[in-house]
């Protein structure tokens, strides 16, 4: 394009937030340096949300639950190489949880780097991205910013939702053309994530099996939670009195207190059921694939809602698939349904309903304990009130015991308020999504973090601080990785492998940036602070004190760590 320079004109960093408003991004997560400085700058002057983060893996955690909150791509925005290799884990993390998010990252020059001369940060970003994403793409042209940016939108949310590259060269954002060809240029995204409706037939024959099963259970997924399908959900679940196991991030889809929640009866269901509908779950490792002990010896039938289609038979053989969005999925299935349906056996809900009520009994005495310093149940008993009274608590969780106790301990009310490590089990999250969900929802958020895991993301505390936001974060200090009281078996003077130092005071470093800290050694003292910090809404930096001798290795999935055969006894 030839440019007239008598006319108004436009440039690269323009056009890509002139493109990022019409397409409602009205926010950013990233860090700021070369090539990228001034597009936060320019961003942020015209009106779009900044937020600068101390690690690139912490924004891009952020764009990431971002995504999974709003339906539209989180955007984390970094340097070029280090900065890029940084938001690398969010955008493989978002990708293998579905979570619509971009990672848009200044690169360096096509010419230098195709030459290999060695160029500033030198790395051919885009070849290194598009292994670990759903789509990725370079944009080399000012006027192509609009349709680069527009596919990286649609490839995100379209279908199954996931992490998208968007590679920006340097020499791009000076590049200067015409006002008027730039704003041609530009795309809004019509329906990016067209509804995608089942098949008739894959309707009816769902229905079929379901009709047919004498212990019937509907496993609900993020996928469900993702969806905002949350009425519908409910209405299928009332009308069929089936009971429902929410996964992690599917907890608060229906209340954890509904009458037909199975969540703590959970190997009770997976054994005894003969039918079994996954309304976006998969059967991954988290449901062990949907074989073996977890899921007993009677033979079962699986109905499987998902927007992926090659998701069907992945573990085990589907008898009913029924492809397509959650939400126009399960509108199908209610219309399938007819004015009346069957309820689910009496005898199995029965059962399903008694051993929930005596697991819960059996849990309740451990949670009232008042021991100091506490033990995981102790403090979880002082959080699960907190979160009862506070429903729209954003409740955001990380670690080992922290994570897998806090997971049955703290019961969710509403869709989408717990936000946790999610499909990979992946440490460090906990700050961006807390940040993300503080940003995107206004609602306070309340952190719940092993002490290591805080350790992966805790700088983000001084981001919290800067940005005054209603995060109030409780540390699991129980002196190290799974417990505290590891020993070196060598007899040197180093500590365990898996050992902190003794009696951390993480709440000190609140008080560096400004923040609250507090010591809490009981599970009043951390009713107390936690309560007061969700009052305040102030930045606040709770240590629990938590006995080091209280967790288990690797929490609930300590069998999945190989052990030497031949270590000496
Ligand atoms: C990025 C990363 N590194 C390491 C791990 C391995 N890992 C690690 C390091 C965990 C931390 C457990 O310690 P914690 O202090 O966070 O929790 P508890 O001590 O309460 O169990 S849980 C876990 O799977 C991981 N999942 N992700
Ligand atoms: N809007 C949607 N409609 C249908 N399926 C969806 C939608 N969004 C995500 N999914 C699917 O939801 C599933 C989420 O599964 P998973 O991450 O294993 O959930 P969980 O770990 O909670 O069981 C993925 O297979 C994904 O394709
Ligand atoms: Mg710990």
């Amino acid at each position: 394009e030839t440019v007239d320079e008598t006319q108004d004109l436009t440039d690269g960093f323009s056009l890509v937030i002139d493109a990022m408003k019409l397409n409602g991004i009205d926010t950013i997560y990233g860090v700021p340096g070369i090539p990228i400085t001034d597009l936060g700058r320019l961003a942020q002057a015209a009106g779009i949300r900044v937020l600068s983060f101390r690690h690139e893996q912490n924004a891009g955690y952020a764009a990431a639950i971002a995504g999974f909150l709003t339906k539209k791509p989180g955007v984390c925005l970094t340097v070029s190489a280090p900065g890029f290799l940084n938001g690398l884990t969010a955008l493989a993390h978002a990708t293998t949880n579905c979570f619509p998010m971009i990672l848009v990252s200044g690169s360096s020059e096509r010419e230098i780097v195709d030459l290999q001369q060695g160029d500033y940060e030198e790395m051919d970003q885009l070849a290194i991205a598009k292994p670990l994403c759903k789509a990725a793409y370079r944009v080399l042209h000012a006027q192509d910013i609009g349709i680069g940016l527009a596919r990286a939108i649609r490839a995100a949310v379209s279908g199954r939702p996931g992490g998208v590259y968007l590679d920006l060269p340097a020499k791009l954002f000076a590049q200067v053309i015409n006002a008027d060809v730039g704003a041609k240029s530009l795309v809004k995204v019509v329906d990016a994530a067209p509804a995608q409706f089942p098949g008739p037939a894959a309707v009816k024959r769902a229905l079929d099996v379901l009709k047919a099963a004498k212990r019937p259970l509907i496993i609900l997924g993020k996928g469900a939670a993702y969806a905002q399908a949350d009425d519908a959900i409910k209405a299928l679940v009332e009308k069929s009195g089936v009971p429902f196991l929410p996964m992690s991030m599917a907890k608060g889809l229906l209340s954890d207190m509904h009458p037909q929640c199975a969540g703590a009866a959970r190997s009770t269901v997976l054994k005894d059921s003969d039918v079994v509908m996954l309304i976006g779950a998969r059967l991954n490792w988290l449901l062990s694939h949907g074989k073996g002990r977890t899921w007993g010896d009677a033979p079962k039938k699986f109905i499987h809602v998902d927007i992926e289609p090659r998701e069907m038979d992945s573990n085990v053989e589907i008898a009913a698939p029924v492809v397509g969005d959650i939400g126009s999925c399960v509108e199908a299935l209610l219309d399938g349904m007819g004015g009346s349906w069957p309820k689910a056996p009496a005898d199995w809900t029965g059962t399903v309903t008694a051993k929930r009520d005596e697991n819960i009994a059996k849990m309740a005495p451990r949670f009232m304990n008042n021991k100091s310093p506490m033990d995981y149940h102790g403090a979880l008993g002082a959080l699960r009130t907190i979160i009862k009274e506070r429903p729209d608590t954003i409740l955001v969780n990380e670690g080992a015991n922290t994570l897998d106790l806090a997971r049955g301990a703290i019961d969710m009310y509403k869709p989408r308020k717990r936000l946790d490590v999610g499909t990979w089990g992946v440490m460090g999250v906990g700050m961006g999504s807390a940040i993300a969900a503080a940003v995107e929802t206004g609602h306070p958020v309340l952190a719940v973090e092993g002490d290591s895991a805080f350790g992966f993301c805790g700088m983000e505390i001084e981001t919290i601080c800067r940005y005054k936001l209603p995060v109030c974060v409780v540390v699991f200090n129980n002196d190290g990785i799974y417990r505290g009281d590891g020993v070196n078996t060598g007899g040197g003077s180093d500590p365990a492998t898996t050992a902190f130092v003794k009696g951390a005071r993480y709440d000190k470093m609140a008080e560096a940036f400004g923040g609250v800290g507090v010591n809490a050694t009981t599970p009043d003292d951390l009713r107390r602070a936690v309560n007061e910090a969700l009052d305040s809404g102030k930045p606040t930096l709770i240590n629990a004190v938590i006995d080091p001798a209280a967790g288990a290795e690797s929490g609930r999935i300590g069998n999945l760590n190989p052990q030497s055969k031949l270590r000496k006894k």
